[in-house]
């Protein structure tokens, strides 16, 4: 098996004892070690802390067509998806999608620079609402999304097998 397959089919409960860095670093929109994944590089904006605001630049190719010469419509709303998530750590909360709606304005070409905008609207209480947009560097928009993510506490954490027992 190599050393990539190896990866690939690793459980989590096999990895030894990594810390969450490490554990994350395996998630497919943003995940360094995963060796399939997008590899997006965000870098966050808390000009204005209370709506954080977060920008990666990319480029895609074949390996996530949808449509001939445009990008896959599930792997849009991953991008959207990564790009909210992004804003949860400048809040200074660990939190996850509970809810997310995506206009898909216009197809989302492959072989072309892309920019991925998102940011905090508001909360209400444990409730998050981010924003982001796919957008040419012209800045048309393709893409737009909203989410609601939920701040997670110790026990939603453990039910949801995020942590080991040691955390
Ligand atoms: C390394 C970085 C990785 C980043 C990955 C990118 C982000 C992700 O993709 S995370 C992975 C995908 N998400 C998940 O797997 C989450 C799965 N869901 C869960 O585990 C649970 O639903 C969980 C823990 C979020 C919440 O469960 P639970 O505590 O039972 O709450 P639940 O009853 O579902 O409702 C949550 C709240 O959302 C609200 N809600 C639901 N839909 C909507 C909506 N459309 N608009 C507004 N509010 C809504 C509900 O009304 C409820 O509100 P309140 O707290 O006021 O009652």
């Amino acid at each position: 098996m190599s050393s990539q397959d190896t990866v690939r089919h690793t459980p989590l409960s096999m990895d030894g004892n990594p810390t969450i860095d490490e554990r994350a670093s395996h998630c497919f929109g943003c995940g360094p070690a995963n060796p399939q994944g997008l590899h997006l590089v965000f870098s966050t904006d808390t000009t204005v802390p209370e709506h954080p605001a977060a920008t990666a630049h990319l480029q895609l190719d074949r390996l996530h067509e949808g449509p001939p010469g445009y990008v896959h419509g599930g792997i849009v709303a991953t991008l959207l998806d990564e790009a909210m998530s992004k804003l949860n750590r400048p809040l200074d909360v660990l939190a996850v999608t509970r809810h997310m709606e995506v206009d898909y304005l216009r197809p989302v070409p492959l072989f072309q620079p892309l920019v991925l905008i998102s940011r905090h609207s508001h909360r209400d209480g444990r409730k998050l609402f981010h924003q982001a947009e796919i957008q040419t560097t012209g800045g048309a928009v393709l893409a737009r999304g909203k989410a609601v993510f939920i701040r997670l506490d110790k026990a939603i954490l453990a039910r949801a097998g995020f942590t080991q027992p040691d955390d």
